[in-house]
């Protein structure tokens, strides 16, 4: 990170810690003061343009202008980058922003002499090796939720597609080829939808597809509250031998890898339809093109593929293409209008208060953290500290801040790391630097950063 966010136990120029005052940005905002509410100081970097930002598959402008109107530099590229290029970019920046291609390795972060934050601008985090960006003191942001219902809707008329044949109808016309037919065309009222992974999206989808007179049953591993009149049901398999319609909405894990096999697609009702808009992985792409072409499965629509080609006009290829009544969309299932602005607000907006003020709610793979704001007094610091999650941490740094004045702190842990902000009032400079170097220089540090 920047000047005054330091890195890895390597002390920062006194200079860069306490800069002169007339040097500072215009960091003084006053909060609405009713009743006489205390001023707040609007923490910032010493200087923004030296935070450098890489945003990668076409982030959205909303994303970008508020980035750049931070003052921050930030670089952007339409399409992903091959991993040669990703490694030589990645080496100078602050923060990357990426969506579902960027494969964020133990490779590519070694390569990153100065990351401290990543914005999937996306639901899916599994492109980022989590574990390895948390031992590094890297906090890593999605978007929940932000494109959850573009998801859905998209499933929704995959259901009504696939139980009219609209695909291959489609196909037909095109190529000169007038076929009317009744015959395995279906309504979808009174329809058994078997939604697997009732989270944001397959909630969502529940409710639209309840609307539209399908009967509604989910399986997922954990009980959940059954919206309208769903229900859970006990097991994966009792989901697929009851369902016309099977759609997943699991994240990609160990256990989701492969989860639906020859063995599952057997299960499935003869004629019922698969939809896959959850990850590539999910779905053994093989015995699925296998149950279609067999003629045991009505049809299927695939949105994402255990191999995606890096960029758009890059070539395609599956064994599902040429499988009968098979809806196949190169990962559309966020990609709207709505979806991705608001994704590019929210990611956007979770990495300033991460660099501006070092706020880790909604971080994926970090303990979440925040102080209410800082008092707007020119020798008062916030400490951000990310350390080893160990025994006797605490104590050291109180016996660091034990001579100063302590406003507020609060630290909390998740897996082998743990992260302490403390906002510290009445400090000079010279004592700036003596914190910051005596707190990085604990052995458990991986990262401090001192904001002002
Ligand atoms: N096609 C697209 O463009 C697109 C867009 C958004 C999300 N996605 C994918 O969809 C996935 C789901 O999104 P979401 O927002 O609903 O996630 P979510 O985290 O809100 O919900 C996932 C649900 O799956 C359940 N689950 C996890 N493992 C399971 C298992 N082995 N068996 C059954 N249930 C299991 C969880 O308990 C949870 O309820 C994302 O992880 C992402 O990979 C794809
Ligand atoms: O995880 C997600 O949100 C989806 O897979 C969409 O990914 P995308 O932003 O690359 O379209």
């Amino acid at each position: 990170m920047p000047s005054n966010v330091g890195t890895s136990g390597q002390a920062q120029p006194a200079t860069s810690l306490a800069p002169p005052t007339e040097q500072r940005p215009p960091q003084r905002e006053r909060q609405g003061s009713f009743g006489g509410s205390p001023r707040v100081k609007h923490l910032k970097p010493f200087n923004t343009a030296n935070i450098k930002i890489l945003l990668l598959e076409n982030v959205n402008e909303t994303a970008v202008k508020a980035l750049r109107d931070q003052g921050y530099q930030v670089e952007t590229h339409a399409k992903a980058l091959s991993e040669d290029v990703l490694i030589e970019k990645i080496r100078d920046i602050h923060c990357i922003g990426i969506r579902s291609k960027t494969k964020l390795t133990k490779k590519i972060l070694d390569a990153a002499e100065k990351l401290g934050v990543i914005g999937c601008f996306c639901i899916g985090t599994n492109q980022v090796d989590l574990e390895y960006a948390s031992q590094k003191g890297i906090a890593v942001f999605n978007s929940p939720f932000s494109n959850s219902r573009s998801v859905a809707e998209l499933v929704i008329a995959e259901i009504v597609l696939l139980s009219r044949q609209l695909g291959d109808r489609n196909i037909e016309m095109h190529q000169g080829i007038w076929s009317k037919v009744s015959a395995n065309c279906y309504e979808i009222r009174g329809k058994t939808l078997g939604i697997v992974g009732y989270g944001h999206i397959g909630s969502q989808l529940s409710v639209l597809a309840e609307s539209m007179g399908m009967r509604v049953r989910f399986h997922d591993v954990v009980p959940l509250m059954p919206l309208g009149t769903s229900k859970q049901v006990g097991s994966l398999h009792e989901l697929l031998e009851i369902s016309d319609f099977v759609s997943l909405h699991v994240p990609e894990t160990e256990e989701t890898k492969n989860m639906i096999g020859e063995h599952e697609l057997n299960k499935m009702k003869q004629g019922s339809y698969l939809i896959n808009a959850s990850r590539g992985t999910v779905v053994q792409i093989p015995a699925l093109a296998k149950a279609l072409r067999s003629g045991h499965l009505g049809g299927a629509a695939v949105d994402v593929f255990p191999k995606e080609p890096a960029a758009n006009g890059k070539f395609f290829e599956s064994e599902l293409i040429g499988c009968p009544n098979t809806l196949l969309t190169p990962h559309i299932g966020g990609s709207t209008e709505e979806a991705q602005s608001m994704i590019g607000i929210e990611v956007s907006q979770a990495l300033i208060k991460f660099i501006n003020n070092g706020t880790s709610i909604g971080a994926v793979n970090f303990p979440e953290v925040d102080l209410r704001a800082i008092r707007d007094e020119e020798n008062s610091i916030r400490l951000c500290y990310t350390h080893a999650n160990v025994p006797g941490v605490l104590r050291q740094i109180t016996d660091i801040l034990s001579e100063h004045n302590v406003d507020k702190q609060f630290s909390d842990s998740k897996g082998k790391i743990a992260y302490l902000m403390a906002d510290i009032s009445d400090v000079t400079p010279e004592q700036i630097q003596d914190i910051y170097h005596r707190v990085s220089n604990t052995p458990t540090n991986i990262v401090t950063r001192v904001l002002y």
